[in-house]
């Protein structure tokens, strides 16, 4: 069962229509990244699923449970952290515990629990306006994940984050996965999304773009260039044996491109088209990445065609 279901989005304010038939799902223990520019409609979309617009038509299923008219149990299967990280100043980390602990009516056993996961130890009673962005998004994840949620939507949440906080970031949510949630979360770090998200949705000028995996040869260093004796033969020889995608490159002189997983495979690539007596004049490790898929997207769906 999807965890997250949208058909028919829209979303109009006065004359502007923000959302425009918006339709995606997100299943169990699946990571999504949702992408856009600015102004793309991914904020609105995220009001939308937390209740806090009204669609102008559409319907939105929280875990089986229709937002507009089962809108509290939808809500209760829904942990979002949106505004990232809106934390009041003047409380402590466990202040913030213990508010969301007793809003959301979860034991006081779970709360602890979740002051021992945010991993903050003393600081859990220091005020939040002294925390580091690291802090504060430990903080906001142990907010949202407190009542158990099936659906987590996390707003940018790798913004202001270093490295090390990123990492982190990852494990975490590697985590909750396995905890059973799902997480549908924005971001403009385009590497980011790559490294934490199974899936991505695209929204350009309040419409859906693309929805489907990061296809694997747009992956930092997985697509290979070979420029061979004999394209055809190289390509029989190389189908279903060893590496994915194989495509014959339209700059002529021979060369093909293949996606390569690992480094045994690269190997078995060359040993392969050697004992073939197909000679590799040049090889060239692509660095194509989601930056170039993204910009692959906007071409393809005309967005500099329109205003
Ligand atoms: N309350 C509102 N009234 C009028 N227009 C709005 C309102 N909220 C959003 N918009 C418009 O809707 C469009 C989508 O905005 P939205 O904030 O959803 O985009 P976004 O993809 O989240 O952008 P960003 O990446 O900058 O956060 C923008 O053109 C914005 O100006």
């Amino acid at each position: 069962m999807s965890v997250l279901s949208i058909t028919g989005l829209n979303k109009q304010i006065g004359n502007h229509r923000i959302l425009k038939n918006i339709e995606f799902d997100v299943k169990e223990q699946e990571i999504v990244g949702f992408l856009g520019p600015n102004g793309s409609g991914k904020s609105t979309t995220i009001k939308c699923i937390c209740g806090l617009y009204h669609m102008t038509s559409g319907k939105i299923l929280i875990n089986g449970a229709d937002v507009t008219t089962k809108r509290k149990e939808a809500l209760s299967a829904l942990g979002a952290s949106i505004e990232s990280p809106s934390l009041y100043p003047q409380l402590t980390g466990r202040d913030h515990l213990k508010l969301m602990g007793r809003w959301r009516k979860v034991s006081r056993e779970r709360v602890k629990e979740m002051e021992e996961y945010t991993g903050l130890g003393v600081h859990l009673d220091k005020l939040t306006n002294g925390y580091s962005m690291g802090m504060k998004m430990r903080l906001m994840l142990a907010m949202t994940l407190l009542a158990k949620p099936k659906l987590i939507i996390l707003d940018e949440p790798t913004n202001g984050l270093d490295p090390q906080a990123v990492f982190e970031l990852r494990e975490q949510m590697e985590a909750i996965r396995r905890e059973g949630s799902s997480i549908l979360f924005s971001s403009h770090q385009l590497g980011e999304v790559e490294k934490l998200a199974d899936r991505v949705v695209i929204l350009d000028q309040g419409e859906k773009v693309y929805d489907g995996i990061i296809p694997t040869h747009l992956m930092r260093g997985l697509e290979y260039h070979l420029q061979v004796s004999d394209v055809q033969r190289a390509i029989e020889q190389l189908s279903g044996e060893v590496g994915k995608e194989i495509r014959v490159l339209e700059k002529g002189d021979g060369w093909i491109a293949l996606t390569i997983e690992s480094k045994e495979q690269f190997n078995q690539m060359i040993s392969s088209l050697q004992s073939n007596q197909i000679s590799v004049y040049d090889i060239i490790k692509c660095e194509a990445n989601l930056e170039d898929f993204y910009k692959t997207i906007y071409e393809r769906s005309g967005s500099n065609d329109k205003e």
